[in-house]
């Protein structure tokens, strides 16, 4: 699939919506990309992972992991059809992000890390860091969605591909012309959500 036909996907299934959202990094913006759209679709996320795949299939890839919960859904079939383990890399309690269930990677183990869209990275720095205490050997880092026009890749410390590229705005809290409109603000994304017994993921 090319990026012509991704894009005609993502907005036949309704990812993209438009308005006023605080996103993961507390950055605003006037549009977000609804993974769960893709996602709640088995036989789309089949075919977006088979992409992935592909431009992997000659790396002997032994796990891929991916951060809760887009990432997560995408590792498990990534790793499905790759014959590989899928591990899920969790919000660690004091932040960050950590191995919990005992996952774990052995020294020099060939991963590769799986998400559903990249804004700023800092969700896949976390993801990255939670990983790299195992020392294994990170092949690369395959998204879906680049809505930073490339800018936040190009920041990653390991090759970075995202099946569709696109350039999405985001504004500094303070500096947000919707703010200033007086737009009502939603917040997406499950980062910052109150877990039952008062956790904040
Ligand atoms: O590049 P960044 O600025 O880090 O933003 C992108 C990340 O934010 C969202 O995840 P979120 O933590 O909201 O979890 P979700 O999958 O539950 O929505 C999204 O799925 C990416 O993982
Ligand atoms: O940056 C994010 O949190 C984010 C943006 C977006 O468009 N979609 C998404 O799932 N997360």
């Amino acid at each position: 699939m090319d990026e012509t036909e991704l894009l005609a996907l993502f907005e036949r299934l309704g990812v993209v919506s438009k308005g006023h959202f605080v996103l993961t990094s507390g950055r605003h913006s006037d549009e977000y990309w609804e993974k769960f759209r893709l996602l709640e679709w088995p036989r789309v996320t089949e075919r977006l992972c088979a992409e992935i795949v592909a431009r992997y299939a000659l790396e002997e890839i032994e796990a891929v992991a991916g951060p809760t919960t887009g990432g997560a859904l995408l590792a498990q079939e990534v790793a499905r059809q790759l014959g590989t383990r899928c591990l899920v890399v969790e919000p660690a309690t004091g932040g960050g992000r950590e191995l919990r269930r005992g996952f774990s990677l052995r020294q020099g183990e060939r991963v590769l890390v799986v998400d559903d869209v990249l804004t700023t990275g800092l969700s896949l720095h976390e993801t990255l860091q939670a990983l790299l205490v195992y020392e294994p050997t990170v092949v690369g880092i395959a998204v879906l969605l680049d809505r930073s026009g490339g800018a936040a890749a190009k920041e990653l410390p390991v090759p970075c591909q995202a099946l569709l590229t696109v350039t999405a705005r985001t504004y500094e809290p303070g500096a947000c012309p919707l703010c200033a409109q007086g737009l009502p603000l939603t917040k997406p994304g499950s980062r910052g959500l109150r877990a039952p017994g008062g956790r904040s993921s």
